[in-house]
């Protein structure tokens, strides 16, 4: 079945053709989308949520237009990046909000706090939050009520390995009852889970396929090829001590 379906999507900005004709389906399961920075990931999210409206095309999610469409947004769930949140409430107190929009009391918000690790700064208002915090608190928002469709636009940036662990943990565990678009640069974690890549280059569809088919491409594309300069200064096999020559271990 087919869960997002693009046709000639475009969305421009003034002079900026964030998305330049995306036509795309992307089918249930986990999905990943990966791309360069200012590729027009985000732009996608957002027109698939209906936070924006295509300048022309189409975007459409379980079949509906998702643009002032109250019904659709209620069946998926969204985490942005970065996240926003009113500054002068406390975590529990947005939760609670959004859950009860939703038909969802808090025994739910007491979960998804659980889950994401909200707990011990859930009563502090949100100004005080750091940039980890306030990922936790986006990722428990969009799981309240497990709907059949979460978004997750870097859901690994900022937190620590611990909570990134746990993210993947929380996704392997919904696979199969949940579908999952997840946009991501740091996508190596992810494989093991992922059912289908699409790849969103200058406002364009460079590549939409199952993930064992693309694997090789996204590696190539995508990995990172960091070099260390031999000039002068660099060593060849630091120590992890950082004192060369200095072992201990050998006298
Ligand atoms: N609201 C906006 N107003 C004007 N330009 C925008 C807006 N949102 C995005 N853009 C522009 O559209 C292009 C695509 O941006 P987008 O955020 O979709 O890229 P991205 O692939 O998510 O990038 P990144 O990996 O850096 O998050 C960029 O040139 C960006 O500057």
């Amino acid at each position: 079945m087919t869960v997002i379906e693009a046709n000639n999507l475009k969305k421009i900005f003034g002079s900026i053709r964030a998305l330049d004709g995306i036509t795309v389906k992307i089918p249930e399961g986990m999905t990943l989308i990966l791309g360069p920075n200012g590729g027009g990931k985000s732009t996608f999210l957002k027109l698939a949520t209906g936070v924006y409206r295509p300048t022309s095309g189409e975007i459409k999610v379980f079949g509906e237009t998702p643009w002032n469409n109250w019904k659709v947004k209620t069946r998926f769930g969204v985490a942005y990046d970065p996240p926003a949140f009113p500054q002068f409430v406390t975590g529990r107190e947005w939760l609670n909000l959004f859950a009860e929009s939703r038909g969802y009391g808090e025994e739910e918000v007491e979960r998804v706090a659980e889950l994401f690790e909200v707990k011990p700064f859930i009563d502090k208002r949100i100004s005080g939050y750091s940039s980890g915090m306030l990922k936790r608190l986006s990722l428990a928002q969009a799981f309240i009520g497990k709907p059949e469709l979460i978004f997750l636009d870097e859901p690994l940036a900022n937190i620590d390995f611990d909570s990134m662990e746990r993210v993947i943990e929380i996704i392997d565990e919904m696979k199969g009852k949940t579908n999952f678009v997840v946009i991501s640069h740091i996508w190596e974690p992810f494989l093991p889970l992922v059912d289908w890549v699409v790849v969103i280059g200058n406002g364009k569809l460079v590549l939409s396929g199952k993930a064992e088919d693309v694997q090789e491409e996204v590696e190539r594309l995508f990995k990172p090829k960091i070099r260390r300069s031999k000039g002068k200064g660099a060593q060849e096999d630091p120590s992890p001590t950082g004192q060369e020559g200095q072992n201990p271990a050998s006298g």
